[in-house]
């Protein structure tokens, strides 16, 4: 594994009944504290890769691997039945594992939802709910975070505000994140690699390599146009102007006092 939390290699998934595999030799490594993220269309494969990688899809082929004791912090996709549920946030914390009240606080406060203990989940707004998703799939401290379409439903604003959510969660606990994405030129920024799948790997590397693909231009045709310039006018500057974020031990920018 020589350091990876999970690798696939020769991975291949076909579903019942269908003739075409949804995935294809698929190999890929996530290691500690890396932004990776999957970004590709509608029914290319996304969701059934995550729950390969996890366990949860028998395989075609190929194998997974995954760290022993590997502690894995889940969002998946589906999760609006639950939300429709009548359930306090406290409760919805502690299941499956029961927490204190001290630990529950505590991981609202640090996921931006803090004092929602007695708030009913139905009651809350798409933002507030994918921070408590968020707070919940961080209370066994993972080691990796996945989460299916953590945006889905989030104005622009609401996305980007969790995507830095995202980074600071990276900085202090050091969890690698596993993301799926459709949120192509916000998720860009927040990623330190970007596989862009489409049944197999079409193109995978560092955003700024990604977007630039022809296979990734190719899949994503008009919504790729902007994404490459937007990119290059976030980073080709000093940060000095953006303010209380947290740094990662790899953070490349230096703050102006
Ligand atoms: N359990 C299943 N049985 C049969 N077919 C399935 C099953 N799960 C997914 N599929 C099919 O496999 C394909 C890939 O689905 P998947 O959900 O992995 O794609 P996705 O990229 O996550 O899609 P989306 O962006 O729409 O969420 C789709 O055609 C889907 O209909």
């Amino acid at each position: 594994m020589s350091g990876a939390l999970i690798r696939a290699s020769d991975l291949s998934v076909r579903h019942a009944g269908a003739d075409q595999p949804v995935l294809s030799h698929i190999d890929l490594r996530i290691d500690p504290a890396e932004i990776v993220t999957v970004v590709g269309p509608n029914g290319s494969g996304k969701s059934t890769l995550v729950r390969a990688l996890l366990g949860q899809v028998k395989l075609a082929s190929g194998r997974v691997e995954r760290l022993a004791g590997l502690r894995i912090g889940y969002v998946p996709q589906r999760v609006h039945i639950e939300r429709a549920m009548p359930m306090t946030v406290r409760r919805f914390l502690s299941l499956p594992l029961r927490v204190s009240d001290a630990q529950a606080a505590a991981v609202l406060e640090r996921t931006g939802v803090p004092g929602l203990e007695g708030r009913q989940i139905a009651a809350l707004s798409g933002g507030q709910f994918q921070r408590v998703l968020l707070a919940r799939a961080l209370l066994n401290h993972p080691q990796l975070l996945v989460l299916d379409e953590p945006t889905q439903g989030l104005d622009q604003p609401g996305i980007i505000a969790f995507y830095k959510l995202i980074e600071e969660v990276r900085a202090e606990t050091g969890a690698a994140v596993l993301m799926v994405s459709h949120d192509l030129l916000v998720v860009m920024r927040a990623s330190d690699r970007v596989i862009c799948l489409n049944g197999h790997i079409c193109c995978e590397g560092t955003p700024q390599v990604v977007s630039a693909a022809p296979a990734y231009r190719a899949l994503f045709g008009a919504e790729s146009q902007g994404t490459l310039a937007l990119y290059r006018h976030h980073h080709d500057h000093d940060h000095d102007h953006v303010a209380d974020h947290v740094h990662g031990p790899d953070c490349a920018h230096h703050h102006h006092a």
